[in-house]
Parts: structure tokens; sequence; C-alpha cells
């Protein structure tokens, strides 16, 4: 479709190329674009079993957002047959993070699917390469014949998900969803590369001041109400 689209561009006159390519620059300032709307993302992190998945359900039933899990995005990747299938899969086996431009390009596509202004994407980004990649590229998706923009996409805010390492390995040893890497083994490794990857990229959004800490080691119940205060999540993006 983009091929068909260039060619015509070319048979379009210069001054109205000119226009629209002044436009798009226009509308690509600062902002995070998706058909004409601005789009607010919040990013969630967390360990491994801190309840992400869990409390994004409540958000979207309470809050009207997409949820996005980069994790659940790579294992439909691994289910859907594609050609980097097996590799993703050896790396969520050891518990490794998957290269950026996967896991980005499945965000995207989900976000340009999506045609929501409101997601919340849990599990990413989980190292510095993630982030760094996530925020330098741009979305780009075709809003009228003439508007093909440019989207800059950063968080809103974030939201870290706080729990104790013996209270995650007792719910990923419960999780029982069949998860390749919910066993003793990939816990563990998995604890080890959120301390050493995943912890920097909080500390970073925290120097910035865009972190929200939940307490996440209580039942999952009073980790969303918290004293009825469940719009804590949202800072507001309702
Ligand atoms: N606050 C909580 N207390 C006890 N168990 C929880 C809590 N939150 C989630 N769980 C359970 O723990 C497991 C991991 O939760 P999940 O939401 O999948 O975490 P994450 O996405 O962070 O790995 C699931 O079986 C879930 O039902
Ligand atoms: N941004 C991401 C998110 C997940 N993953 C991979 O997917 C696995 C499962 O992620 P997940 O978010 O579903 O796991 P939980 O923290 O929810 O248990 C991770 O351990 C990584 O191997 C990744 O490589 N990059
Ligand atoms: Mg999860």
């Amino acid at each position: 479709m983009r091929g068909g689209l260039v060619a015509s561009a070319r048979l379009l006159p210069r001054p109205l190329v000119r226009w629209f390519l002044q436009r798009r620059a226009q509308l690509d300032i600062n902002e995070n674009m998706l058909g004409g709307k601005k789009v607010k993302i919040i990013f969630v992190l967390g360990g491994p079993g801190s309840g992400k998945g869990t409390q994004c359900s409540n958000i979207v039933e309470h809050f009207g957002f997409i949820h996005l899990s980069a994790g659940e995005l790579l294992r439909a990747e691994i289910n859907s047959g594609s050609e980097n299938g097996t590799m993703i899969d050896t790396i969520i086996k050891e518990g490794k993070i998957v290269p950026s431009e996967i896991t980005i390009k499945l965000l995207q596509e989900a976000i340009i699917k999506g045609g929501n202004d409101k997601y919340i994407i849990d599990g990413f980004p989980r190292n510095e390469e993630n982030r760094a990649v996530f925020e330098s590229v741009q979305l780009q998706t075709l809003v009228t014949y003439f508007q093909l923009l440019q989207i800059n996409i950063s968080p809103e805010f974030v939201l870290f998900f706080d729990c104790s390492e013996e209270e995650m390995e007792r719910r990923l040893l419960g999780r029982n969803q069949g998860r390749s890497d919910d066993n003793i083994e990939t816990i563990r490794k998995r604890f080890k590369v959120f301390v050493e990857s995943s912890l920097p990229v909080i500390e970073y959004y925290e120097s910035k001041g865009m972190v929200k800490k939940i307490d996440a080691t209580k039942p999952a119940p009073e980790v969303f109400e918290d004293d009825g205060k469940r719009m804590k999540f949202t800072n507001g993006i309702t």
C-alpha cells in the first residue's frame, strides 16, 4: 500500500507535495498522534509475577485503556509460526530479553491496529535498549490520503509494581498457565535479568520524576482498590 502511495505522490504537483510535507512536520512536533488524537501511553513495569497482567485487566475494565503485554505479543508471535518464532521461544525459555526491533515492531503494529488513544503497555521497556529504541523510532499511520503522520511515542508516566522476590516466586510457581518460563530455573534467571536490566530503566524514569510506585505485595483486590483509590493507576487520565 505504501509503495502505491509513493508512486502516486510522484504524480502530484510539487506545491501540493511541499504543503503535505510541511503539514506533516507541524503535526509531528512533540505529539504522539494517532488518527488526529493524542495517544496516551502508560508503561507498567515490575518483576516477573508482581501482578502486572492482573492489574492491567482491572485498568482496562475500569478506565477503557487497551492493554498490550509485550510478553503476550511475543508468545503470540511464537504461536503464529513466524520465522522468528524459534529464536523468540529460546530466548524466553532462557529468561533473556528479545532484541528490541522484534518487540517494538509487534507493539507498533498493535498500537496502530488498536486505533485507541489510551494504551497501557506491560512488561516493556525491559532494558535500556528497549527504552531507547522505542523512544527513538516513529510510528507511521495513514490517517487520510494526505496525512501520513510520524508519531514519536513516549509514556505519560510509569507504574512500578514493587514486590518481594519471595512473593513473586510463590506466585509464578502457582500461575499454572503452561508457560515454558514459569519453572524455578528460568524464574531465577528472570529475577537476575530484572535486577540487572529492568531496574535501571525504572531508575531512569524515576530520575525524571515519572514513576508511580505501587505496593504489589498485598492481595490483588487490595492492590487495585487501596482504600478506594483506584484512580492512582491512571493519574487522572480517564
Ligand atoms: N496481588 C496478588 N496476590 C496474589 N497473587 C496474585 C496477585 N496478583 C497476581 N497474582 C497471581 O500471581 C500470578 C502472576 O500474576 P500476573 O498478573 O501474571 O503477573 P505478571 O504479569 O507481573 O507476571 C498469577 O497467577 C496471578 O493470578
Ligand atoms: N519487553 C520484553 C517483554 C518480554 N520479553 C520476554 O518475554 C518473557 C515473558 O514476559 P512477560 O512480561 O510475559 O512476563 P511476566 O513478567 O508477566 O511474568 C520475558 O521473560 C522475556 O523473555 C522480552 O524479551 N522483552
Ligand atoms: Mg505478565
